[in-house]
C-alpha cells in the first residue's frame, strides 16, 4: 500500500481559496502513485489562526468538502482531507476531519476530541468531539486522531479496540515541540503495534513556526520516512499486513490488564 502525506505550507501570504485550489491539484497529482493521500490539520486557516476560525468556519459540506470530494474522485484515491473549522448549525465550531473514498464519497467525519490551548485558543473556541472514528480501507482499518490527540494514549488504545491497525493523524504541530512530535508518533506506533501516518504543516502562520517533519512509523517503531521542514510530498510504501504479524509474533497487546484498582490518592 502506498500513502502520500502532503505537508502543506500554510501562511498568510496565500489566500484560503488559492490554497484550496493548489491543494486539490496536489491531491490529483498523487493519482497512480498513492492509494491513500493525507492532508494536515486546519490547512485552510492554520491551526493557530484562532482569529480566523469563526469567520472561515464552513458547514460540513462546504467549499473544502466539495473541492476535496472532487479531488479524491478525480485522483481515484482514499483521501484523509485533514481537518476544517466546521460550523455546526445547531452547535459550536468543531475541528473536523473528513475522509473520502476514491469515488469521492464522505466515509468518515471525526471531530477532534482533545482541544489544544488550555484556557484559550481552540480549547475555548471549539467544541469537543465525543466519538472515536475508524474507517475500513480495503487493506487496513484506519483509526483517526488529530494533532494534540497524539498526547493521549487512551484514545489510541480505544481505536485499537475498535480494530485500528493504522493511525492517521493530521496536525498543525509547532516547531517548538518538534521533539515531542517524533517521540509521540513512535510511542503510539510501538505501544499499539500499528502504523502511524502523521502529517503536519510547514511554514509560519499566526506567528507560530510549524514543525513540518511529517512522519510514517511502522508497528515496530521504525521510522519509515520523515519529511523536512518545508512543503513536501512524503510518499511511502508499507505492508498493511505488518500490524497483524507484529501482534502475533510479539503479543504484548494480549497481556493488557484492565481494571487494576488505584491506591488511595496521597
Ligand atoms: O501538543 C502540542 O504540543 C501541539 C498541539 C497542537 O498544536 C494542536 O493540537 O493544534
Amino acid at each position: 500500500m502506498r500513502a502520500s502525506l502532503l505537508q502543506i505550507d500554510v501562511n498568510e501570504g496565500e489566500s484560503i481559496e488559492s490554497r484550496r485550489v493548489r491543494v486539490a491539484s496536489l491531491v490529483r497529482e498523487q493519482s497512480g502513485s498513492a492509494d491513500l493521500v493525507v492532508l494536515p490539520e486546519l490547512w485552510t486557516t492554520g491551526a493557530f489562526a484562532y482569529e480566523e476560525f469563526a469567520s472561515e468556519a464552513e458547514p460540513l459540506e462546504g467549499p473544502t468538502y466539495e473541492a476535496m470530494a472532487k479531488a479524491a474522485s478525480d485522483a481515484g484515491v482514499w483521501l484523509h482531507a485533514g481537518s476544517i473549522p466546521e460550523r455546526d448549525p445547531e452547535g459550536p465550531l468543531y475541528n473536523t476531519s473528513l475522509v473520502f473514498s476514491p469515488a469521492g464519497d464522505l466515509v468518515a467525519a471525526y471531530r477532534k476530541i482533545h482541544r489544544f490551548g488550555f484556557d484559550k485558543g481552540e480549547a475555548v473556541l471549539m467544541g469537543a468531539g465525543e466519538e472515536l472514528v475508524t474507517v475500513r480501507l480495503p487493506e487496513t482499518t484506519v483509526g483517526v486522531a488529530t494533532c494534540y490527540d497524539l498526547r493521549f494514549p487512551e484514545l489510541f488504545r480505544g481505536l485499537v479496540d475498535a480494530g485500528a491497525e493504522t493511525f492517521v493523524v493530521p496536525a498543525g504541530w509547532p516547531e517548538r515541540r518538534r521533539a515531542h512530535w517524533t517521540l509521540l508518533a513512535q510511542a503510539r506506533a510501538v505501544e499499539n503495534q500499528a502504523f502511524v501516518l502523521a502529517c503536519g504543516t510547514a511554514g509560519t502562520h499566526a506567528g507560530v513556526p510549524q514543525a513540518g517533519h511529517s512522519i510514517v512509523v511502522d508497528p515496530w517503531g521504525e521510522v519509515l520516512a520523515q519529511a523536512g521542514a518545508g512543503e513536501q510530498v512524503l510518499t511511502v510504501e508499507f505492508d498493511p499486513g505488518k500490524p497483524a504479524v507484529t501482534r502475533d509474533q510479539f503479543p504484548a497487546l494480549k497481556d493488557r490488564v484492565l481494571g487494576v484498582a488505584a491506591p488511595p490518592r496521597r
